[in-house]
């Protein structure tokens, strides 16, 4: 009779506390669309911030050359130089690790601040403080006397900045998943693609407006290196949210033990024939597009004889374009799949388009929407693509590993950009002639494409069905 007390007992207990453990998971924060969206709008703004920060310069290519003699290989450094922590230390790679090992809420705050910090010295490198012999001047001065000391200390910025910002977008991948796993979560990537280009919308609306204040030009540098100030703040708020979430759903974090890298996932992703096409992909792609948003203003500016809000407004339209159509795109990936199509009809577009700017004087507005749309059809056709090839549990690694090649790119390219640049136009040349830095982003555009078409063709064999809906797999 006591043993069955027990027993009774012990079951009214369990199922107490599954009936508890229910009721967290049902009520934990997660479950509140508005707390989920509000998430995804707080971490946003930390995305916009990167992005804002990544393309604040861009459109002032033309300044940098008047204010500290900057050639176009000058400048391509400059932007090249976010890449080197990422290739070079597989900094994405090292950072997705760290994060399965640290959790989401100290990794995003250490490389948010490394983000800020880089943020902070290039804006002070562009500083009338710095250059009035402010600290570190004289001993930038003391070395490599080719460079100027407002150039390396810029360098020195971008690259602590570099070393953030990519490992800060693995983290707030991850946090999408955290907080929309199994609800909506394509949409939630789209929408995050969406608000990250904001920044760079921005960035090319205000840097050329920010230039003219009284105070003087470095106003557009200060202003990106406080918006990125801003995002750390900003990120304090999501942990607090991120701390109470956790203690909900009662998880040390999202990952579980298995989940941790090991080598040799690197070694299963590398025998897919599927991701390494995809990768490859990403690389010629993302090289092809972003380095070219980075000198694109300052092409129109010099092909069209544009002023540079106008240059710097035209750049923005290729944001704006994917600010509309990355979501819906993600949506139709959702629900009608044709994701290795659309990342072929997307490479197609971007060809076309690199050769009509390099060879025809077409207007550039149509051209940078139409450039828009390809840019959204292979980002929201790509990333959700992965998750079908590889695990779930390696999903982190997977992107991690795929931004640090992508990284090679977006390193090399702004220095040959700049190098072709320098290489095709006589010194002090008024107008720089820029057909064959365009040529160049269409033959990466080219092989975009066969990597696509390569990736379709593989499909087929694997069984992956890229081609299918996103719930049909
Ligand atoms: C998601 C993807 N972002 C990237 O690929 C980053 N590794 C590079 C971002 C560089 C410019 N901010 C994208 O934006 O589509």
């Amino acid at each position: 009779m006591p043993s069955e007390k027990a027993f009774v007992f012990s079951v009214l207990l369990i199922t107490n506390t599954k009936l508890m453990n229910t009721e967290a998971l049902k009520t934990s924060l997660r479950d509140n669309p508005f707390t989920r969206w509000a998430m995804l709008l707080t971490v946003g703004f930390v995305l916009a911030a990167n992005y804002y920060f990544y393309d604040a310069l861009s459109p002032l290519k033309s300044t940098l050359t008047k204010e500290f003699g900057f050639t176009s290989t000058d400048f391509g450094l400059f932007v090249s130089v976010y890449s080197i922590p990422n290739v070079f230390f597989l900094m994405a790679v090292m950072g997705g690790i760290i994060l399965d090992k640290l959790g989401i809420r100290r990794t995003g705050f250490m490389f948010i601040a490394f983000m800020t910090l880089g943020a902070l010295v290039t804006a002070y490198g562009a500083s009338d403080m710095y250059r009035n012999n402010g600290l570190g001047y004289a001993f930038m001065s003391s070395f490599m006397p080719g460079y100027s000391p407002e150039l390396k200390m810029m360098l020195l910025g971008r690259f602590l900045f570099g070393l953030g910002a990519e490992t800060s977008i693995v983290v707030i991948s991850k946090i999408i998943v955290k907080w929309f796993k199994g609800k909506e979560l394509a949409l939630a990537f789209g929408v995050k693609l969406g608000l990250a280009r904001t920044g760079s919308f921005l960035a090319f609306n205000l840097s050329p407006i920010l230039i003219e204040a009284e105070a003087g030009w470095t106003v557009a540098t200060w202003f990106a290196a406080f918006f990125v100030t801003s995002a750390l703040l900003v990120f304090l708020i999501y942990m607090m949210f991120d701390l109470k979430l956790d203690r909900q759903v009662e998880h040390g974090g999202l990952l579980s033990k298995s989940e941790e890298f090991q080598f040799s996932d690197l070694t299963k992703l590398l025998m897919n024939r599927s991701f390494i096409y995809v990768t490859l992909l990403c690389l010629t792609f993302y090289s092809a597009v972003f380095p070219f948003l980075s000198f694109s203003a300052d092409f129109f500016l010099n092909k069209f004889g544009m002023s540079i809000k106008e240059s710097g407004f035209i750049s923005s339209l290729l944001p704006v374009g994917t600010m509309i159509f990355t979501p819906l795109f993600g949506f139709f990936v959702d629900k009608y799949g044709k994701a290795a199509s659309l990342m072929i009809y997307g490479s197609l577009i971007l060809v076309t388009v690199h050769l009509i700017f390099a060879f025809t004087g077409l207007t550039p507005y149509v051209m940078m929407v139409i450039l828009g749309v390809a840019f959204s059809l292979v980002p929201a056709a790509m990333w959700p693509s992965v998750a079908k090839m590889v695990d779930e549990t390696r999903i982190g690694s997977a992107y991690g590993f795929m931004f640090s090649v992508q990284n090679l790119g977006l390193w090399a390219f702004p220095i040959l950009a700049g190098v072709v640049l320098d290489g095709t136009n006589p010194e002090g040349t008024s107008q720089l002639d820029y057909t064959y830095t365009m040529l160049m982003f269409a033959c990466l555009g080219v092989f975009g494409l066969l990597f696509a078409l390569l990736l379709k063709r593989e499909d087929k064999v694997s069984g992956y069905g890229l081609e299918l809906p996103s719930n049909s797999k």
